[in-house]
């Protein structure tokens, strides 16, 4: 069983921080990485990978740091966004040759298990160009397989993917995960993240936000103030009313409507129509104003 962990990690880009003193420990099972695009993830991910130095800190596999250290990526396998391999060669040549790469005693063999994990047997001898997403994304999991890592990384592993394809992939990463190894893949997607990962470390704009289970980040996305905004027939009429309802904390008018700050989201969707009903003043239309991704996400930062 192995644990990654980070302390006190950063790295930059010239002037630009990536990330920014994260600490957090990774053991085995799934783990899911999530964050808005540009939030550190895939630094991270190469970080663990040993592709990538921490500009401060330390990354390490078992007590042993991670960068510049053979005998730990023995023990990696990292499965990066984009494409691997050259489309021209075939399934089997481009596992083979990660093979001897890694100078495995029996290459082919090593090769023909890997491609098995992965169900990928019937496509093997097929050119990569040829495959489809799912089936590129099954074929770069077997060249992180190939030496038998107890320590899988994925960047961003369902991107791009049908659901039927995101389905299978989902139940290829349990079964790894079964068999004892530590996995952790990254997303920007709760409900992806939600289904597969026992355990979830958020990360925003560099820093390490929350952890824990999905029942806990879905509590903290969700208690925190909405911001609607609300266009009726009346808007003045229906500030009127939801200011004298209570069930806001804050009601602007703006030119574009209402904008409308609920404490409790539930109650203010629930309650908004009968609020309306009553002042007698028709709704045109009701949309969360605060619903992308960075301001969901930047609200468990502040916290
Ligand atoms: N090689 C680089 N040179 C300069 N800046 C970089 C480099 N790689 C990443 N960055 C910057 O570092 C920040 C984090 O990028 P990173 O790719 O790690 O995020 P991410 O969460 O994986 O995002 P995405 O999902 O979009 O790939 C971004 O602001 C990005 O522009």
């Amino acid at each position: 069983m192995s644990e990654l962990k980070l302390e006190n990690v950063s790295r930059w880009y010239g002037n630009v921080v990536a990330v920014n003193g994260v600490t957090m420990t990774i053991g085995p099972g799934v783990t899911g990485l999530l964050g808005p695009n540009g939030a550190g993830k895939s630094t991270l991910i190469h970080m663990m990978g040993g592709f990538l130095a921490p500009s401060s800190g330390t990354v390490t596999l078992d007590g042993a740091p991670i960068w510049r250290n053979p005998d730990v990526y023995r023990r990696l396998g990292l499965v990066p966004e984009r494409e691997a391999a050259y489309d021209f060669i075939t399934g089997a040549q481009f596992i083979q040759a990660m093979a001897k790469l890694h100078r495995l005693p029996d290459p082919d063999a090593a090769a023909r298990r890997a491609i098995g994990l992965v169900e990928m047997d019937y496509a093997a001898d097929r050119a990569i160009g040829n495959y489809s997403k799912g089936m590129k994304q099954r074929i770069k999991m077997a060249s992180a397989l190939v030496h038998d890592p107890p320590v899988l990384l994925l960047d961003e592993p369902f991107n791009g993917m049908d659901p039927r394809q995101r389905l299978q992939l989902m139940d290829l990463i349990r079964r790894m995960a079964d068999e004892g190894r530590t996995i952790l893949f990254s997303s920007h997607i709760l409900e992806e993240v939600e289904r597969l990962a026992g355990h979830i470390e958020v990360i925003v704009a560099g820093r390490h936000a929350a952890s824990g289970d999905f029942r806990r980040i879905r509590r903290l996305m969700t208690d925190r103030p909405h911001l609607f905004l609300v266009r009726s027939a009346d808007d003045r009429a229906l500030a009127a009313a939801i200011i004298a309802d209570g069930s806001a904390r804050s009601v602007r008018l703006t030119d574009k409507g209402l904008q409308v700050e609920a404490t409790d989201f539930q109650r203010f969707t629930w309650l908004l129509p009968q609020v309306a009903k009553q002042a007698d003043v028709r709704l045109w239309e009701v949309s969360p104003a605060d619903e992308s991704l960075e301001s969901v996400f930047s609200y468990l930062v502040a916290k």
